[in-house]
This record gives structure tokens, C-alpha cells and sequence, in this order.
């Protein structure tokens, strides 16, 4: 790849136009280790995947009989990350034209050529096809077949409608919300009632994670031709009503495991709290959208799901 082999520079900084007389201090230059881990964190973007294999190792946890086999953990965690990575550099493949008229993602290595895209997609596609066959092999056969559809929601369905229709946000929550089953599914090799739990909180859970980030990069969204809601819903109106709508509808799902019986009290009394925080900030965008209540429902939403699944795997039973 371009970006690994090559470049002995450190990645572009912002322009600076200041005027000063004073000559700016020349650019340390990165070690080559640190230099390679930032290229490949942002390929696979590490952060959002991190998350992603939080839940499905939450999945696997709550699909597991007590005590948690570890090792089974780390084989669906492993799996899932090979996949999650493989989409990660695909979608960045595909949108490298757009990425790079966004300023958030115009830095990344395949937008700003310093990663060969072709090169990129022939790694992605080993790492998928690793990813299915370690899950496949030791986890289970139907673990492997749920991140393959995920994979392919992503890649083949998800990406390309951000250029057709603002329905793509539901097909994005789609293959957002099935890491959790591969985790569970590599647990129990079934899917019954408790998988589609945990893909109900995921699934909700993105739409006001997603509106916020999508408020906050309307300018950008615009600018690259994508066909999100914030794009076609001028007044912002649509955005910010099913904004509170899917976090009050999150909230109630949240609480199932108090009707079914399956989470002791804490969880539910955590589960309360958290849901109504974060409905407040929901409502709080709503009442007032501006980048301050995006951002503070953006950060809600990232503390949100991990304090969640966190109750939900110490209060399971
Ligand atoms: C419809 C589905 C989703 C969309 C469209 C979406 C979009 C985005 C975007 C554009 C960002 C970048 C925000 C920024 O750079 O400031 C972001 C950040 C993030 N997302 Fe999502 N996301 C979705 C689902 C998920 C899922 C399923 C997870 C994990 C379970 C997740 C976890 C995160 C995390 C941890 C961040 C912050 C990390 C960072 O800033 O790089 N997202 N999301
Ligand atoms: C096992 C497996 C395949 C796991 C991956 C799950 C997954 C793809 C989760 C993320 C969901 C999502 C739609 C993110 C936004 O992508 P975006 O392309 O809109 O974000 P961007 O604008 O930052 O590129």
C-alpha cells in the first residue's frame, strides 16, 4: 500500500494562514510505528468499530451460561473484528470521491491517496473472508453467516443509497445493530427473542446517535451529494421529532427485561435513569436543535450504550 510504504512525511496538517513574521517551528517528525497505527486506525475507523465489538461481546455475554467462556469470547470478538475492519476499508473505498469533499474525512488515507484503493480493497476482502471462516470455524456457522450479512447490508445496500435516498440510515441501523447477534448467535447457535432484543436497542439507539452527528455535518453531507435526512428535511423538523421518537421508543425497549424477568432490579432502575437522561437530551435538541444540544446528544449517545449494556451484562439472569 501507498500510505505504509513510501511516505516518510508526517500526515497533512491543516493549512495555516497566519501572518506572523516569526518562521513556524518545522513539523517533528512522527515515528514511522505511530505514524503506521494512525493510517490503519483511521482505514478501520477504530473508535466506532471499538463499539461495535463491545457489543458483540456484550452479545456473547448475554448469550453465554455462567461462568462466560473466555476463550469462546475472543474468538466471536476476533472474528467480528476482521469483518468489522473489511467494512470499515470497503465503505472507505467506495466513498473515497465524497470523503474527500468532506472536511471530517477528506484525512483519511484513502481519500488523501496516501492508501491505494485497490490495494486497500484486495486486503479488505481477505480480512472478510478470514473474519467468516474464523467465526465459521470457531465459533459457529451461524455467526459467520450473520456477519456476512452485515458485511453485505453495509457495503452493498448502505452505502450506496447514502447517494439515493435518506432510507439508508435504516439500512445503515440495520447492520449496526447485528454485531450484537453475531456475538450471541456465537454463543447460543441460535436466534430467538434475546437476539431481537439486542437488536432493537441497537437499532434504536443509532437513530439519535446518527441525527445528531448528522446535524452537526449537514454542511459536509450536502457538499458530497449524500441524501440524508438532515439534507432533504430543510425545516429540520422530521429530523428532530423522530429524533425523540426513537430515543422514547429506546427507552421502552430498554425496559423489556424488567417485563420479561430475564434483569434483576438494578438494571432496571439504571436502565431508567440512563433512558431518561438521554431523552432529555433528545428533547433538548428538539426544543432548540443548535450544535450544542447536537453535540451534547452525540456525547449522550456514546456514554449512553456502554453504561446500558454494562447494567444489562452484571443484572443479566
Ligand atoms: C446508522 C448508523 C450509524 C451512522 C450513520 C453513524 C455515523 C457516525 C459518524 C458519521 C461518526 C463520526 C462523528 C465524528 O467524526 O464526529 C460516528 C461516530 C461514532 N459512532 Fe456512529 N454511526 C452509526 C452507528 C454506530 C454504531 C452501531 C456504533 C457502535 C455500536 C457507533 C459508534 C460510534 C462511535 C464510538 C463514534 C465516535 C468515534 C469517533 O468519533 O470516531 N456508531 N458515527
Ligand atoms: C461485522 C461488521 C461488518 C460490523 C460492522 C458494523 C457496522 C458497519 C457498524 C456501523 C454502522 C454505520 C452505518 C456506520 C456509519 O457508517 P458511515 O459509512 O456512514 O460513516 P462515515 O461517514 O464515517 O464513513
Amino acid at each position: 500500500m501507498k500510505g505504509f510504504t513510501h511516505d516518510q512525511t508526517p500526515l497533512p496538517l491543516p493549512a495555516v494562514t497566519s501572518r506572523s513574521a516569526i518562521p513556524a517551528p518545522a513539523p517533528r517528525a512522527i515515528p514511522a510505528p505511530i505514524r503506521w497505527w494512525r493510517e490503519l486506525a483511521e482505514l478501520i475507523k477504530f473508535r466506532l468499530t471499538l463499539l461495535v465489538l463491545l457489543t458483540t461481546l456484550v452479545g456473547y455475554c448475554i448469550g453465554s451460561a455462567h461462568p462466560i467462556d473466555g476463550l469462546g469470547a475472543l474468538h466471536a470478538v476476533l472474528g467480528t473484528a476482521l469483518v468489522a475492519a473489511a467494512a470499515a476499508i470497503l465503505n472507505e473505498v467506495i466513498e473515497r470521491r465524497q470523503d474527500a469533499q468532506m472536511i471530517r474525512t477528506q484525512n483519511r488515507p484513502i481519500a488523501a491517496g496516501r492508501v491505494d484503493g485497490s490495494h486497500a480493497a484486495a486486503a479488505a476482502v481477505a480480512c472478510a473472508l478470514a473474519g467468516v471462516s474464523y467465526l465459521a470455524l470457531f465459533a459457529n456457522v451461524l455467526a459467520g453467516l450473520v456477519a456476512a450479512a452485515t458485511l453485505a447490508t453495509y457495503v452493498c445496500l448502505y452505502t450506496p443509497l447514502k447517494l439515493i435516498s435518506p432510507w439508508n440510515t435504516w439500512v445503515g441501523a440495520v447492520s449496526g445493530a447485528l454485531p450484537p447477534v453475531i456475538g450471541y448467535a456465537g454463543a447460543r447457535n441460535v436466534l430467538d427473542g434475546t437476539a431481537l432484543f439486542l437488536f432493537a436497542i441497537l437499532f434504536l439507539w443509532q437513530m439519535p446517535h446518527f441525527f445528531a452527528i448528522a446535524w452537526l455535518y449537514r454542511n459536509d453531507y450536502e457538499k458530497a451529494g449524500f441524501r440524508m435526512l438532515v439534507v432533504v428535511d430543510a425545516t429540520g423538523r422530521k429530523l428532530t421529532s423522530q429524533t425523540v421518537f426513537f430515543t422514547a421508543l429506546l427507552f421502552l425497549a430498554s425496559l423489556w427485561p424488567m417485563v420479561a424477568g430475564t434483569a434483576a432490579l438494578p438494571y432496571t432502575i439504571g436502565a431508567a435513569i440512563l433512558g431518561l437522561l438521554f431523552l432529555w437530551s433528545a428533547v433538548r435538541f428538539h426544543n432548540k436543535p443548535n450544535r450544542t444540544t447536537a453535540r451534547g446528544l452525540f456525547f449522550s449517545s456514546i456514554a449512553y450504550l456502554p453504561l446500558l449494556l454494562g447494567l444489562l451484562v452484571l443484572f443479566w439472569r
